[in-house]
């Protein structure tokens, strides 16, 4: 799973025009976390859901979904369920890796429905960088001329943190749903300032 993310960075890394080899080195050595999710069958699953709408707050997702279909994700304001596929993976960028592109790549607002049937299980294989890596975006995403069509490159949309201070916010502080990467940048400058205020 490591293997196909970093094959999968090389793309990413070339799409921004940063190189192959920058976005591999930066998650060569990974934090990474697999977790597989089991949801029951319910009895009224329109009164409930399996995980609630949220982006996932790690770099970029790998998830294989069993044969019972579940997730869904959000465009255009709707949502469109995904059809599970042995055979294939649904691949998914998160939030580290949208503050990492300095928002070029958007990370993916999605949730999982239940069933009154059938248990469903997925396995999903979140790339994080390594606890202490400081995840800022690469200077050339940042030095395009302002004249630039796409002004997303010429100012920083995000602070510096550690993948580290993300996922502790994630488990301690804030439960991930649609606006994560907002409130842990609110979080952070205003801990910063405090620090800075000492
Ligand atoms: O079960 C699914 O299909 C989605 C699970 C998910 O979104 C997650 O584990 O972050
Ligand atoms: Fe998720």
């Amino acid at each position: 799973m490591s293997n196909l993310s970093l094959n999968i960075m090389e793309i990413l890394g070339d799409s921004l025009g940063v190189g192959k080899d920058y976005l591999r080195e930066f998650f060569q050595e990974n934090d990474s976390i697999m977790r597989l999710n089991y949801y029951p069958p319910c009895q009224q699953p329109h009164l409930t859901l399996g995980t609630g709408p949220h982006c996932d707050p790690t770099s970029l997702t790998i998830l294989h979904q069993s044969r019972v279909s579940g997730l869904q994700v959000l465009v255009d304001g709707k949502w469109h369920g995904i059809r599970p596929d042995p055979n294939a993976f649904v691949v998914n960028i998160g939030d580290t890796f949208m503050a990492l592109s300095n928002g070029i790549y958007k990370s993916c607002m999605h949730r999982a429905v239940v069933n009154s049937r059938t248990a469903r299980k997925s396995l999903a294989f979140f790339l994080c960088p390594r606890m202490d890596r400081k995840v800022t975006p690469p200077m050339e995403l940042l030095v395009r001329s302002s004249d630039d069509d796409d002004d997303h490159c010429s100012r920083r949309r995000y602070p510096d943190f550690a993948w580290r201070d993300f996922l502790e916010f994630t488990q301690k502080h804030y439960r991930a749903d649609t606006k994560t990467l907002d409130a842990f940048s609110d979080w952070l400058r205003q801990k910063n300032m405090d620090n800075h205020d000492e």
